[in-house]
Formats: structure tokens, sequence, C-alpha cells
């Protein structure tokens, strides 16, 4: 029960909530709950039947429409007399500016993605407005608050880059069940059924082309080619040759398990496989997304693991119904994990290879989850962590600023607490969003355009949305709808001319000024020309540094082959994320823990079961932390290497 002087300071405020998903539906119900009168929320969706079971404001008559509006309606008929406003649209739409930011008192994000949430960082900064930011991930979640020039920001801490792996291990040698799955959706899923101009290392080249089917263009469906034998050549390629070709290379199986080629013929009866009759039987309807060859071969359980035939059966039949059924898509389809289809496919190939290299086979529900990235939403995680934004928010209309805490939720207790609250740290001053440190950019500036220097590092490293470059005073680049026409004609220009042939001359020794107009952004770049870099360790040609970039979760010296965080639906292509379970691998968290605790949380979880935190523990693999304990705070303080940057508490 809110004490006077809060309700107070609840009554009078305006709220602004960024997302109407599995925080955001509690959020909004505590709030309303707790005596907020004045909310607004901004939400891009629309409702899914797969957010019921835990976006409780939302039923099946709902899906389809909007999320923030269907919010409010549900908590209006409650909370009658509070005003809820809804906006559905996405965060980053130029009306929600620094003045729409600047009406709020406080803003609060229940958002999913690493883009999103910047964006709100930089508006929140650019308002001076305080920021309540939380994500879940299953049983673990975090709530930390973010007020301008008090507290870290919101990017002052660089997020891990997504996990990869090496291309070898894919291809070649792999020896877990997720790199079977990886290769499933990203090589033999999108050689497939994808855009067929997309590099891809899945074919392995015949010595002698000439003399057998297993040719470059191996994957192409022949002329007139039955669509069962199509289906048992690429089985028979893929699980067969493509192994025994493997097996060839003898010193790469010295110190491993040989594989095991696998050929239809010896798992499946020489001729057609579906039992229960034809492809008729795939679907009652002629909907692509209800094609299902489970359905087909009448299989229902997605719990149960398939033996070796039956995933060979429904890898065939999967191919069949994306050839029979929904050939207007191939050539164009992505992975998605909501695509049964997609997912009976990839789940059956992923089992084969793994049944050839020796590893267990998972079920469609399991290689569902690790394709996908999935962790499975916990209805109750999102719960105390809309309670703990709902606390935050209200210390901070307050200003209660010596009780802010950034709130970690644990899997199992550490000290017999779930709930590990840790104080705010100050603003890391090297900070490019939050302070004005320039950073510093290596790259060739004969040979990369302005083009690659705006999609490789003023989108996708800084995260900006409208951005603006200028030289001087040369304007070299401008995004914006009412520029003229010539203007843009000169930008579109300057895009294709390396950087040292531009109007403005970019060479080493220039400074550079990127800013963002709607996130009131601007960053100094100085400019360094270096002739070449690593391709593999420097693939994007370019090198930004002055600002600590986090290591890459799993680093080798090799290609990688990205695990798809990042290629599904909201997904950030960033970052976010943390290892704690060994088998699952890849975990695409909301949950983003700063490096000192991430390697908190990893001694955790060794001592008290929650899984290995290996990403963690290699992330800061040196920094020493210490653990005070006081009566009812657990704080850390890190003396980390000199790659961390140093973090002082607020008090
Ligand atoms: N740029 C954005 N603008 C507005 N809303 C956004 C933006 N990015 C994400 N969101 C919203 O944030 C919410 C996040 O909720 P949640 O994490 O529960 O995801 P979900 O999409 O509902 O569920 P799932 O991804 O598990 O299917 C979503 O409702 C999503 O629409
Ligand atoms: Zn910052």
């Amino acid at each position: 029960m809110a004490s006077p002087p809060q309700l107070s300071a609840i009554k009078d405020a305006r709220v602004l909530m960024v997302g109407a998903g599995g925080i955001g539906c509690e959020l909004l119900k505590t709030l309303a709950l707790s005596g907020f009168r004045d909310i607004h929320i901004i939400d891009m969706d629309t409702i899914e039947v797969s957010n019921l079971n835990r976006q409780f404001l939302f039923r099946q008559k709902h899906v389809g429409q909007s999320k923030a509006k269907v919010a409010r309606d549900a908590v209006l008929r409650f909370r009658p007399n509070i005003s809820i406003t809804p906006y559905h649209a996405n965060v980053k739409d130029p009306d929600f500016n620094v003045d729409f930011f600047k009406q709020f008192n406080v803003v609060l994000n229940g958002l999913d993605n690493l883009d999103a949430r910047r964006h709100v960082n930089r508006l929140c900064l650019a308002a001076d407005v305080p920021l309540v930011e939380s994500g879940t991930t299953g049983f673990l979640g975090q709530v930390t608050i973010h007020l301008k020039g008090k507290t870290e920001c919101y990017e002052c801490q660089p997020k891990p880059a997504p996990k990869s792996y090496p291309v070898c291990t894919i291809t070649s040698t792999p020896s877990k069940f997720v790199h079977c799955i990886v290769w499933a959706k990203d090589l033999l899923f999108a050689k497939l059924f994808g855009d067929k101009a997309q590099d891809n290392d899945l074919n392995v080249r015949s010595g002698n082309a000439s003399t057998s089917d297993h040719t470059d263009d191996v994957f192409e469906r022949r002329t007139d080619e039955d669509i069962e034998e199509y289906g048992r050549r690429i089985y028979d390629h893929v699980f067969g040759y493509n192994i025994e070709v493997a097996l060839s290379n003898e010193e790469t199986w010295k110190n491993r398990n040989r594989p095991r080629p696998i050929y239809s013929k010896d798992v499946l009866p020489e001729r057609p496989i579906n039992q229960n009759g034809n492809m008729d039987g795939a679907s009652a309807t002629d909907n692509p997304s209800s094609v299902s060859a489970m359905a087909s071969l009448g299989m229902k359980n997605p719990q149960e693991i398939w033996s070796l035939m039956e995933n060979s059966k429904i890898f065939l039949e999967a191919l069949k119904l994306f050839f029979g059924k929904r050939d207007k898509e191939i050539g164009n389809l992505s992975f998605d994990k909501d695509d049964q289809l997609a997912v009976e496919f990839v789940t059956s190939a992923a089992n084969i290879r793994a049944s050839s290299f020796g590893i267990p086979l998972h079920s469609l529900f399991e290689s569902k989850g690790m394709a996908g990235n999935i962790v499975h939403a916990v209805a109750t995680t999102n719960a105390i962590i809309a309670g703990l934004i709902v606390i935050e928010a209200i210390k901070v209309l307050q200003k209660d600023a010596k009780n802010y805490r950034m709130t970690y939720c644990l899997e199992h207790p550490s000290k017999k607490m779930l709930l590990m609250p840790v104080e705010p740290y100050e603003p890391n001053k090297s900070c490019y969003v939050c302070s004005e440190t320039p950073l510093t950019l290596e790259i060739n500036t004969h040979q990369s355009t302005l083009r690659d220097f705006v999609d490789k590092i003023v989108k996708a490293k800084l995260g900006m949305n409208l951005p603006l470059i200028m030289h001087g005073s040369a304007l070299l680049y401008e995004v914006g709808d009412d520029l003229e026409e010539d203007m843009v004609a000169n930008y579109a220009a300057n895009l294709e001319k390396v950087m040292s042939e531009l109007p403005s001359p970019v060479t080493s020794g220039t400074l550079l000024t990127v800013e963002d107009l709607q996130q009131e952004l601007t960053c100094n770049i100085n400019v360094k020309h270096r002739d070449e870099f690593d391709e593999e360790k420097e693939p994007d040609g370019m090198v930004l540094s002055g600002w600590t970039q986090a290591p890459a979760v799993e680093k080798k010296d090799e290609n990688h082959v990205g695990n798809g965080v990042g290629t599904s639906k909201n997904m950030p292509t960033n970052a976010e994320q943390v290892e704690m379970n060994e088998d699952l691998e890849i975990v695409p968290a909301d949950v983003e823990i700063p490096a000192e605790k991430k390697r908190k949380l990893s001694e955790i979880s060794n001592n008290d079961g929650l899984g290995t935190s290996r990403g963690a523990a290699e992330t800061n693999s040196h920094s020493k932390v210490e653990e005070l304990d006081d009566d009812d705070d657990v704080v850390f303080i890190c003396d980390g290497d000199s790659d961390t940057i140093k973090r002082k508490k607020l008090h």
C-alpha cells in the first residue's frame, strides 16, 4: 500500500509505457492498481495467439487487434476513471520526438529488442526524462534505472555481441544439437527455400562432378523431376554423400568421432513414404500456414522425439509440401519460428544430421526453441519485474535518489535472495551516447564508400534512425521527408563515392560529425585511414573504437555463422544475450546483465545450479569481483581489467 506522499506523487504523474507485451500487460495492470491515473502506451504490434498464454489482458477474440488499444480497454474495465492513451505505433516514428517525451515524468520500457531500447534511451536523455528499463528471459529478469547525468544510461555499458559459431563446426564437425539446428536452418533451409543468390557454405562439391549426381547445382530441382525423387536426392546428397566427402579428410577425424553417412534407402522403404495417402491429406485448407508434414503423416505430439525413420519421413514430406503447396514462396523464404512446416523441416534435418554425428536427437518443441532462440517466457517473472518497475517509478517520482536500485531477478536464490538489488552506477564518461567523447574510426578511405559508413557504422553500430553527416560545415548526407529533390540526388550520389572522393574529402585526420535529429544525439568521429583489414576478424572493413566494445560471447579465429539471433521477428540483431542453459546454449536474453554482474551471476550459477554461464565468465574473465553483503543489499564492486570500464556506485 502506498504512503500518502507516494500516492500524491502517483496521482500527479504522467507516465509513458513502451511495449504492451509480456511485461507491458503486467505493468499496465500494476500501474492502474497502484493509483496511476495518466498512462500513455506505445506498442506497434497486434495480438497473436502465442501471446495469450501470458499477456493476460488479451483474449482469443482480440487476435489481430492493436495491443496498446486492447490493453487499454481491458484495464479501463476495472479502473474506468483513469486516463489511458494508446498509440498503435513504432516508438521510432518521428511523431514521438523529444517534445513528446518531455511531457512525461517517467518512461517505463517493456520492450524486447535492443534497437528500440537504444532509441528510447536517447530520447529520454534528450528530453531529460527518467527511464526505467526492464527485460526478462525465462526465470531471469532485471529492472534498471537511468537518469541523465546521474546514473549510467542504458548504453553506458556495451552489450555483448551475439553468439556465433565457427563455420567449420557447423558445416563439418558439429558436436552439439544446436550446431545441427544452425546447419539445418541457416544453411540447408536457406539453400533449398531461400534466396539462391546468397552465399552459402553448404555445398560440398564433388571432386568429379561430371561422373556423379553431386554437381554444383545439386539443389536445383531438375525439369520434370518427381518430387519424391528430388527429396531423396537431396537427402542422399546432404546426409550421405557430403558426409562421405567429409570423412575422406582423415585429419579432421583424428581426435573426433567419425560421422556415419546416411542414405534414404537404408532408412526408408524404396518408394512413397506417405502412409496416410497423398499431399491432399496435408491440410484441410489451402492456407499455406496450416500446411504440416506432421499432420500429413498423422503425427501429433511435438514433445515426442522422433526416430531416425520418422525424421526422414518428415524431412521428405516437408520438402514435398513446400514444393507442392508453397511453391510460390520458394526462393523467398527465410526461417520463421512460427512457420510450422519450416520448423518441421528444420527439426527433421537437424535430427538426421545429429544421428549421423552421434548427437542425441531432440523433439520438435525443443528444436523450435533452439531455432527460434526461444526461452519460454515465465509469466511470474514478468509480473515480478512489472512490480519492481512500479516501485522504481515511484522512487523516481519522489526523487528518492538514495534508494534507487537496479534489481536482478535470479532463477535460484543466492544468500536466500531471489531478487538482487544493486545500486546504480554513475555515467560512463566515455559513453558516446550520454557524454561527448569522440569516437575513432579506422577505415580505408580510398575503398570504403559513404554507404558502407552509413550502413555499417552509423546505422548498425551507432543505432541512428535519421542520420545527418557533416564534415566541417559541409553536409555529406541527410535523411528526411522534406528534402529538396536536388539534395536527395546529391546525397544519393555521395553514398556511392569512396570517402576520400566525397565533395569534402574524408581522409586521415578528418573529424566527422554524425547527428540524429530525432534522437538529438551528436557524435564526433576521428577518421584514421588504414589500408588493410582482417577479413575474418574485421569483416566490416572498418573499426569503430573509443567506447568499449564488448567481446563476442564466443570468439574464434574463423568465419562465423550467426546463430540466428537477430533473424527472428523482433530480434535485435543485437546482442542481448546471456548463456544460462548449457543445452540450449544460445539464449537471446532480454536480460542484460552488465559485465560485472554477469560475472557474478555466473558464479552464482555455478554454485547454485543455474547452469553454466560460460559466456558471462568469458566476457569478463579478468575482472575481480568482490561481494559486499550488507543487510539488505548485495553490492558488487568490480575491479575490472583495462577493458572494463570502472564503474562507480552513486553512493
Ligand atoms: N519499436 C517498437 N515500438 C513499439 N513497440 C515495440 C517496439 N519494439 C517492440 N515493441 C513491443 O514490445 C513488446 C514486447 O513484448 P514481448 O517481449 O512480450 O514480445 P511479444 O512480441 O509480445 O512476444 P513474443 O516475442 O514472445 O512472441 C511487443 O508487444 C512489441 O510489439
Ligand atoms: Zn551512457
